[in-house]
C-alpha cells in the first residue's frame, strides 16, 4: 500500500492543473506500473525483436512516444532481465516516460556532439547513443561513484561505442567545457515523486525544505549546462518528479538568467496525444494517470546566442596518458582484427595506453586535456605475451562478420553465460579465438579448441540462473 505524507498531497494538490482530479492521482499512486521496455537498435530492429520474443510467448504494445518502445508482458516464470537477450543487449528495461527526454533531445536537432550531465545508470544514454547510431561523440557524465559502476556496465551491455565517461559534479561543464556541445541531456537529481509507482515508500518523508535544497543544485545544474550548449544548441531539462520548484520554476529562472538566449520550444507536437500533458510553455508535465506511467516532466530549450564565459578558460591538462597508435602497432592489431572479427578499424581514432588498445569516439581528440576521462569508447585489445588479445567488450560494439563466427544452439548459449565450456558433437582443427552467435546475435568470445570451445566470458559477466526460452 502506497504511503503518501499529508504534506505532499496538500502540495499536489495545489499543482494539479484543473483538469486533473487529486482522487484520480492518488489511486493511480497505488497502481503498479506496466512493464516496459526498449529495443537496442545497435544491435537489433524493432521488428525482428518482437518477432524474436512473440515466439516466446512475450507481447507487446507500442509506446506512443518512442519507437524502440513497448509495454510487454512475458510467461511465467520468465524474468526478462535473465534472459540471454538481455545480457546480449537486444533490449533495456526502461521505464516508458524515462524514453520521452532523449525523443525530445532527437527531435530535429543536430547531435554529434552531446552531453548527457548526470547520466547512470544509463537508460537515456544507451537511448541517445542508439539515435546517434553510435556515431560521433557523446560525453557521459556521473557524479555518483557507486553508480558508475552499472552505467559503465550498461554501455558495454549495450555495445555502445560513442561515449566518453566522466565523472564530475555537472557544475564545472559549464565553465570547463563553455560552448561545446550541439545537444546536451540535464536528466537532473530531483526528489522522484513522479517514481512513486516503483517505491511504495518513496514519498513517506516528503519534506518541503528539501525540495528547496534540490532545485538550488538543478539552477546550478541548468546554468552549466546552457553555458556547455553551443549558440543555436539544444537543452533538455528533465525530471521524474511533479513539483513546479523543481520544474518549471528551474526553466524560468534560466530564461530569467539569459533572458533572450533562452527560447523555449514547445514539446506539444512530439507525438500523438502530447498536447494532453504539455504546459503553456509547451513543457511535457506528465501526471501518473495520464499515460499510466511514471510522472516526468520534459522541457526542450534552445540556446539563441553566445553567453559570455563567467571565469577565465580553465589550463588545459597534460599528461594525457593515450599515444596515437603507430603504423607498426596497427599492422599487427588490424591483421588480428580483420582474422577473427573481418573488422576494418579506422587508425585514426585507435590510441594506445599501457599494452591496451583503444577506439575513441569520432571527433574526440578536440577535448584531450579539457577535462580528465574515466573511459574513453571501447577497449579493443590487449597486448599479451602471445600477441594481441581481443576484448569481449569489442566484439559487443562492432558490427562484426557474421560468416567468421560460430553458431550455437540455446542450450549452448546458456552454458556460455554460466561460464562453461562448450563440448563440441565432432572434432575439427582448431581455429583459435572466435566469436559465438546465439540466433545472430553476439554472445562473446571463445576459443576454439577442436573438440571444445573455451568460454572467455569475462567472469564479472557470468550468471548462475539465465534462460533462453
Ligand atoms: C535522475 S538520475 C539520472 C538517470 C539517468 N539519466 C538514466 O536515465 O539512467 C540523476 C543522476 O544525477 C546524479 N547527480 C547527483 N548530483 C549530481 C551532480 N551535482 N552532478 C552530476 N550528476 C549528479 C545522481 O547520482 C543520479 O545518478
Amino acid at each position: 500500500m502506497v504511503q503518501l505524507n499529508q504534506n505532499f498531497i496538500n502540495c499536489i494538490a495545489q499543482e494539479l492543473p484543473p483538469t486533473l482530479s487529486l482522487e484520480d492521482f492518488i489511486a493511480s499512486c497505488d497502481k503498479p506500473l506496466r512493464p516496459s521496455l526498449r529495443v537496442n537498435t545497435l544491435k537489433i530492429d524493432s521488428d525482428s525483436f518482437l518477432a524474436r520474443m512473440q515466439s516466446k510467448g512475450w507481447q507487446f504494445e507500442p509506446i506512443p512516444w518512442c519507437p524502440d518502445g513497448f509495454w510487454f508482458t512475458v510467461p511465467e516464470p520468465v524474468q526478462p532481465g535473465n534472459t540471454v537477450e538481455h545480457l546480449q543487449g537486444l533490449f533495456y528495461l526502461q521505464e516508458a516516460s524515462s524514453m520521452l527526454p532523449p525523443m525530445a533531445l532527437h527531435y530535429d536537432t543536430a547531435m554529434a556532439t552531446v552531453l548527457d550531465m548526470a547520466s547512470a545508470p544509463g537508460s537515456k544514454t544507451t537511448q541517445i547513443a542508439a539515435m546517434m547510431h553510435n556515431r560521433g561523440l557523446l560525453v557521459s557524465n556521473e557524479y555518483s561513484s557507486s553508480r558508475i559502476k552499472a552505467l559503465h556496465a550498461n554501455i558495454l551491455r549495450m555495445g555502445v561505442s560513442n561515449t566518453a565517461l566522466t565523472h564530475f559534479d555537472a557544475r564545472i561543464f559549464g565553465e570547463f567545457l563553455y560552448e561545446t556541445f550541439d545537444a546536451i541531456l540535464l536528466d537532473a537529481p530531483c526528489s522522484g515523486e513522479g517514481t512513486i509507482r516503483k517505491d511504495a515508500l518513496a514519498l513517506k518523508n516528503w519534506d518541503a525544505d528539501e525540495i528547496q535544497s534540490i532545485a538550488a543544485t538543478q539552477r546550478d545544474l541548468i546554468e552549466s549546462a546552457f553555458l556547455a550548449l553551443k549558440p543555436g544548441g539544444v537543452l533538455v531539462y528533465s525530471t521524474c518528479t511533479l513539483n513546479s520548484t523543481e520544474n518549471q520554476k528551474v526553466c524560468h529562472h534560466l530564461k530569467q538568467t539569459f533572458t533572450d538566449a533562452v527560447v523555449f520550444e514547445s514539446l506539444a507536437n512530439l507525438f500523438e496525444g502530447a498536447e494532453r500533458t504539455a504546459t503553456d510553455e509547451g513543457f511535457l508535465h506528465v501526471w501518473p494517470q495520464v499515460y499510466d506511467s511514471e510522472g516526468f516532466f520534459v522541457a526542450r530549450i534552445r540556446k539563441t546566442a553566445s553567453i559570455s564565459r563567467r571565469q577565465e578558460p580553465p589550463q588545459l591538462q597534460q599528461n594525457f596518458p593515450f599515444e596515437p597508435i603507430t603504423h607498426k602497432q596497427y599492422q599487427q592489431l588490424s591483421d588480428e582484427v580483420a582474422n577473427i572479427i573481418g573488422v576494418m578499424l579506422p587508425k585514426e581514432r585507435l590510441w594506445v595506453r599501457d599494452g591496451e588498445f583503444w577506439l575513441f569516439p569520432e571527433g574526440f581528440v578536440t577535448l584531450i586535456g579539457q577535462v580528465r576521462f574515466q573511459r574513453i569508447g571501447v577497449k579493443i585489445a590487449t597486448l599479451e605475451k602471445h600477441g594481441i588479445k581481443l576484448q569481449h567488450e569489442a566484439v559487443m560494439a562492432l558490427d562484426i562478420d557474421a560468416t567468421l563466427a560460430i553458431t550455437v544452439d540455446a542450450a549452448q548459449a546458456e552454458q556460455y553465460m554460466m561460464g562453461r565450456d562448450i563440448t563440441l558433437a565432432t572434432t575439427t582443427k582448431a581455429q583459435g579465438e572466435r566469436v559465438l552467435l546465439w540466433q545472430q546475435q553476439v554472445l562473446g568470445l571463445a576459443k576454439h579448441l577442436g573438440n571444445k570451445l573455451k568460454n572467455q566470458l569475462p567472469r564479472v559477466l557470468v550468471r548462475d540462473n539465465i534462460s533462453s526460452t
